[in-house]
């Protein structure tokens, strides 16, 4: 079949190489090979130079806030410059990151620009994300059909992922809320149960992956709402600090108060040498424990508020599903006790209980705690109570590209009769050999206390065999404990591996398996991957 163009001219803009490894990749299509020149930066292209018989082909990442990289930013004010560039087709892939607020705006900016010139797009633009990898052997493919005279196919290929955020929230309904944890016998259910959320996103086109975040936002909850308002007289306040963060108060609030009322207690309490106690205070406190403590109705003012007090906050829990799916699941623990006479609940894990109404998310990428590239790599996955949520998303995205791993699963809970989170799920893809071994450590179902890093001890040859053939390391849960015990019980493993002798078949150097340097070492070659809250 011709080709529909006798050149293809690429030029790309890139500021840490993403975008500049693309096109070189690209230029090195044999299907093309022959009619592609050097590969350019965009700022050494000539529109002048090019005509109808060319094809152009910009890969572009977006820096700064939105803006071109270095090496573009004379592309586009040639372009932005040029009177018509009738008859010129192009095909543009942007590179981003939906982190940031202006999301690919850089190449959408250029792909405006060439449109309003009267350029042809022969594919519509790409905003791709950090994972532009997917998108970019789909965008690939379309090329090649349009190369050799598919138009069609490449008219139809939408490659965008829609950048949602704070202030662009998707609104998710939910489709499913289904109790995870069982009646416990000491009545502790209700106070700790574990949940599955299903949301649905189908239309969204948010893109994702195992290991990756999502952002709720959350309502305030009406109690609390009133509550305030009674407290500053004022009932316009239950709509006012609808959308305000009324729960993790910073410490300016703290010294807007403290310059406010002089309160002698709030300012000890500032002090830099008093800081633990007023993070030991912050701890589970709200505004209006503020309030109640530090002033008196009619020295602050419901507009003093809406002034000092910040935005809600988004709370990011993990995605427990694979990507590339109509809906999205999550495991999150109910919070609930009761503090000074007062029920307090997780602010939005009560309202993804609750609410009645869609909820706002949108998704962040979490590149560190993604599937290692190497698909033959085994893994060991750790994980504590709710902290099974992206390692079962990370099992589940196995299951769902058919990547057969190694896999070990280490969980940990209080009791198993209560707490073993996806029991029946786990114990298929154990039965069906998709996970090599599930071991579980359950605190409270034996006389002494027995924890993942008991687990670890007990399986350390299974253990130390996945780490010798490469395994990556995934941990999941506690910030405070759990990073400390796994590491040690990991490195204990190889105590006794010394006092053993070597062994001859490992992927690490003798050197790294002394007990203090094996995770550090691990970590050094990017095989400890942790999420820790
Ligand atoms: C300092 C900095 C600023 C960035 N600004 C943006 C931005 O405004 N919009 C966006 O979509 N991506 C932004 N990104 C993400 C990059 O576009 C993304 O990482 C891309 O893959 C980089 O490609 P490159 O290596 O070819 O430059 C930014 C990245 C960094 C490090």
């Amino acid at each position: 079949m011709p080709a529909i163009a006798r050149r293809l001219v690429i030029g790309f803009g890139s500021e840490s190489g993403n975008a500049q490894a693309l096109a070189y990749s690209l230029a090195c299509n044999p299907l093309w090979k022959d009619a592609t020149g050097p590969v350019h930066e965009l700022n050494a292209l000539s529109l002048s130079q090019m005509d109808k018989e060319d094809l152009l082909v910009i890969v572009s990442s977006s820096f700064g806030d939105g803006e071109p990289p270095a090496n573009a930013e004379q592309f586009l004010a040639r372009v932005q410059q040029s009177d018509a560039l009738h008859g010129l087709r192009y095909v543009l892939f942007g590179l981003g990151d939906t982190g940031y607020p202006n999301f690919c705006g850089f190449t959408k900016q250029l792909d405006a620009a060439l449109q309003e010139r009267g350029a042809q797009a022969l594919i519509p633009r790409v905003d791709a994300d950090t994972d532009y990898a997917d998108f970019f052997t789909q965008w690939q493919a379309g090329l090649m059909q349009v190369w050799q005279g598919q138009l069609e196919a490449g008219a139809q290929l939408m490659l965008r992922v829609t950048a949602y955020g704070e202030d662009n929230a998707f609104a998710a309904p939910v489709l499913e809320r289904k109790c995870l944890s069982l009646p416990a016998p000491d009545g502790c259910e209700s106070e700790c149960a574990a949940h599955h959320i299903r949301l649905d996103v189908r239309g969204s086109g948010m893109a994702w992956r195992a290991g990756d975040t999502l952002h709720v936002l959350a309502k305030n909850e009406p109690q609390l709402l009133a509550a305030i308002a009674c407290w500053l007289g004022d009932a316009e306040a239950i709509h006012a600090l609808q959308t305000k963060e009324l729960r993790l108060i910073s410490k300016t609030v703290l010294r807007e108060i403290a310059g406010k009322t002089g309160h002698v207690t709030l300012k000890e309490l500032l002090k830099f040498s008093k800081r633990k106690e007023l993070d030991a205070y912050l701890f589970g406190a709200d505004i209006l424990d503020i309030l109640e403590d530090f002033a008196t109705p009619g020295q602050i003012h419901l507009d003093d508020l809406l002034q000092w007090l910040s935005p809600r906050l988004p709370r990011a829990y993990s995605i427990a599903s694979p990507g590339a799916s109509d809906y999205l699941d999550l495991c999150i623990r109910e919070i609930r006790h009761s503090h000074r006479d007062r029920q307090r609940n997780g602010m939005a894990t009560h309202w993804l209980l609750n609410a009645t109404e869609p909820i706002q998310v949108y998704c962040r990428s979490n590149p560190g705690f993604h599937l290692p590239q190497d698909v033959q790599a085994p893994l060991i996955l750790i994980g504590t109570g709710t902290g099974i949520a992206p390692l079962i998303g990370l099992l589940r995205e196995m299951q769902a590209k058919g990547q057969h791993r190694r896999v070990c699963l280490v969980f940990g809970e209080k009791r198993s009769n209560h707490d073993f989170l996806y029991r029946e799920e786990l114990q298929a893809l154990q039965a069906s050999a998709a996970l090599e071994c599930l071991i579980t450590a359950f605190s409270r179902d034996g006389d002494s206390k027995y924890y993942v890093q008991h687990a670890i001890a007990e399986h350390g040859e299974q253990l130390r065999a996945l780490v010798d053939s490469g395994a990556h390391i995934y941990v999941c849960g506690n910030k405070t404990h759990l990073e400390k015990a796994v590491a040690g019980a990991l490195n204990a493993l190889y105590v006794s591996v010394l006092s053993q002798g070597p062994s001859d078949q490992t992927v690490l150097d003798e050197t790294d398996k002394t007990p203090a340097v094996l995770w550090p070492s691990l970590q050094a070659q990017g095989r400890i991957h942790q999420e820790l809250y």
